[in-house]
């Protein structure tokens, strides 16, 4: 007897950078259950030439249709433009993926049109670790939940933070703590730092809870985050060193691989973790 004919999910990805292009090539590459049908790009020739030795090369297609192709809807682009990708997919209720999850939350009324159209929102651990335990102790009573990043100066450069408080990350000698705040200042401060902050806050007990501490490192060749949450079922201490991507240093290689896995958890027989 054999089992029940295996149904693909289609899946679209927005923006074809460091998260895009890995992810892209990886399920090119053949994941069993996942079919990348479309993808997006800002510059049409350039993804051309990135897909050029795909076996089957997405359909390039504008943001807002990528929800019209695919019934998983990743989104790897600049947070200016989540809008674009986030509410054709809700409105259709499709499964959304959000990298920039430092986007979602300031938009958090996102969550309840998704409800009405019966689309999901699945946030990946991302560049993070341990998120399965930190929504495991927060069922629970949470007292604490801290989140410390520490990137090299460059990896900070272009925060709105930095240019408000004048701070100028060419000058930082020695690590310093450079911001502390609740998770939603630190999603207005460093968008396109703190995604991670984002996805903790809401695995755990919110952003206006969630503390965040960004320190500049000079020479640091690791993105490092260390999680710390004091819970009345656990004391969690959590630390991953990214390895950074060749493509964009401020991205680790470990977020595709990321979102990879939690697309196969969607498809998978035998699912592992919460
Ligand atoms: N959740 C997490 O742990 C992490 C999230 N991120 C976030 O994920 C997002 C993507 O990150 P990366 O891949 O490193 O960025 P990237 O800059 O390497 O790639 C973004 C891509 O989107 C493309 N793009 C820009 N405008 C577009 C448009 N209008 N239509 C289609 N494509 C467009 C760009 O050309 C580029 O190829 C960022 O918002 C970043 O902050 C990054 C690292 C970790
Ligand atoms: O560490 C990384 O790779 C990226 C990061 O901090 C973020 O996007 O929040």
């Amino acid at each position: 007897m054999t089992g029940a004919p295996l149904v693909e999910k289609t899946v679209g990805i927005a923006g074809l950078g460091a998260i895009g292009l890995e992810l892209a090539r990886r399920l090119d590459a053949g994941v069993e259950g996942l079919r990348l049908v479309a993808a997006s790009a800002r510059d049409g020739a350039k993804a051309e030439a990135s897909l050029a030795g795909f076996r089957h090369p997405p359909r390039l297609v504008p943001l807002a249709a990528l929800a019209e192709e695919a019934e998983i809807v990743v989104e790897c682009a600049p947070a200016a433009v989540f809008e674009q990708v986030a509410l054709p997919a809700i409105a259709r209720g499709r499964i959304f993926v959000p990298a920039s999850v430092g986007a979602l939350l300031p938009r958090m009324e996102l969550v309840a049109e998704a409800r009405r159209t019966g689309a999901r929102i699945l946030v990946p651990t991302g560049a993070l670790l341990g998120l399965d335990a930190v929504r495991a102790v927060a069922e629970g009573p949470v007292e604490s939940v801290t989140i410390e990043t520490r990137k090299p100066p460059r990896g900070l450069e272009g925060a709105p933070y930095l240019a408000e408080q004048g701070l100028d990350m060419g000058a930082v000698v020695e690590p310093t703590l450079i911001f502390r705040g609740n998770a939603l200042e630190a999603a207005r401060g460093f968008p396109a730092n703190v995604n991670v902050a984002a996805a903790l806050a809401l695995a755990g007990i919110g952003p206006e809870r969630t503390t965040v501490e960004i320190w500049a490192v000079p020479g640091l060749a690791r993105n490092t985050h260390t999680i710390r949450v004091e819970a009345g079922a656990a004391r969690l201490l959590m630390t991953v060193e990214g390895v950074p991507s060749e493509t964009n240093p401020r991205t680790g290689k470990l977020t595709p691989l990321s979102i990879l896995a939690l697309l196969r958890g969607l498809v998978s027989t035998l699912r592992v973790g919460s």
